[in-house]
């Protein structure tokens, strides 16, 4: 046998950072968690325990806390590439850098109507999320995300017209509730280097993507899961000229009817459903990409 493949590095890297603007007194935090995995000439350190050419996993931890202290981490697609630069520049025998940033949402609180300096809260699991990876004279690849972005639509949804059998069961509906749970992802065109990478607005793309796929979700009258997310790709293609493909994962969140009328024919079913069961499973689960012909 042989060693086919390799990276390591370190997982779970927790960081905060606060910029303090000392004439306004405004804070601005923002908290990530970073993996980096490097790739290179590391063999001899799986297959002959020559622990010589291993940047330690820590020596990782301790750079991406020196980077964050030297560096802007926002945005995050921007911190990435330096990371990776970092480690593909730094060290001859690695040739690659993967790093992972997942920024969680820290959202500045309004107190009687007046955004707050310094308090924040959660407003949400949604992530954004970038996956990079840099390799030696070949530039950075960059995935930018958001992730479970939670959303609900009580009409405007369809699903009728679908094939039928004998294995068909599920009735056709001209109304339903549509629920997702959004993972989009746009993924970027190569970037020669960092330079290049620092004159992109990713905070902005960021925006756009989220607001597409809200505002497709919303206005669209949807006649399947299908057919809307492919709009919110078609969009952000059409908005973003720097992005080459947009994928969406949406799984379907069902909510089931329930007949009542066992119950002195109380009516609750079609249109006069009011009450529903939400089902945490199974869930439909729809992918999508759509990229430039
Ligand atoms: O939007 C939908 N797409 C599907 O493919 C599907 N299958 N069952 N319900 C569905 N809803």
């Amino acid at each position: 046998p042989q060693l086919s493949y390799a990276k390591y590095g370190k997982d779970n890297v927790r960081l905060y950072k606060v910029d303090k603007n000392e004439k306004t007194g405004v804070h601005t935090v923002i908290e990530q968690t970073v993996c980096t995995l490097l790739e290179g000439d590391i063999d001899t350190a799986y297959t002959e325990a020559d622990n010589g050419p291993v940047v330690a996993t820590d020596t990782q931890k301790q750079t991406i806390y020196i980077k964050a202290k030297q560096h802007a981490i926002d945005p995050p697609e921007q911190f990435a590439a330096i990371l990776g630069d970092h480690f593909v520049k730094t060290y001859p025998h690695i040739h690659a850098a993967h790093v992972k940033i997942i920024q969680h949402r820290w959202t500045r609180m309004a107190i009687d109507g007046k955004p707050h300096p310094h308090s924040f809260f959660r407003d949400g699991e949604e992530i954004r999320v970038v996956e990079s990876v840099t390799r030696e004279n070949q530039g950075v690849e960059i995935k930018s995300k958001f992730e479970k972005l939670l959303v609900l639509k009580s009409t405007g949804s369809a699903f009728y017209g679908f094939h039928r059998d004998e294995f068909t069961r599920l009735p056709e509906t001209w109304d339903r509730i549509l629920s997702t749970e959004v993972e989009a992802s746009w993924k970027w065109k190569t970037f020669k280097d960092v330079a290049e990478v620092k004159k992109v607005d990713f905070n902005g793309a960021w925006q756009r993507a989220r607001d597409i796929t809200m505002k497709i979700f919303a206005e669209d009258n949807s006649a399947s899961v299908q057919a809307t997310m492919y709009k919110m790709g078609e969009q952000i293609l059409a908005d973003v000229p720097l992005v080459e493909e947009v994928d969406y994962v949406l799984p379907n969140k069902h909510y089931f009817e329930i007949d009542l009328s066992w119950y002195k024919g109380l009516k609750n079913t079609g249109k006069d459903a009011t009450v529903f069961a939400p089902q945490s499973d199974p869930n439909g689960l729809i992918y999508c990409t759509v990229a430039r012909k």
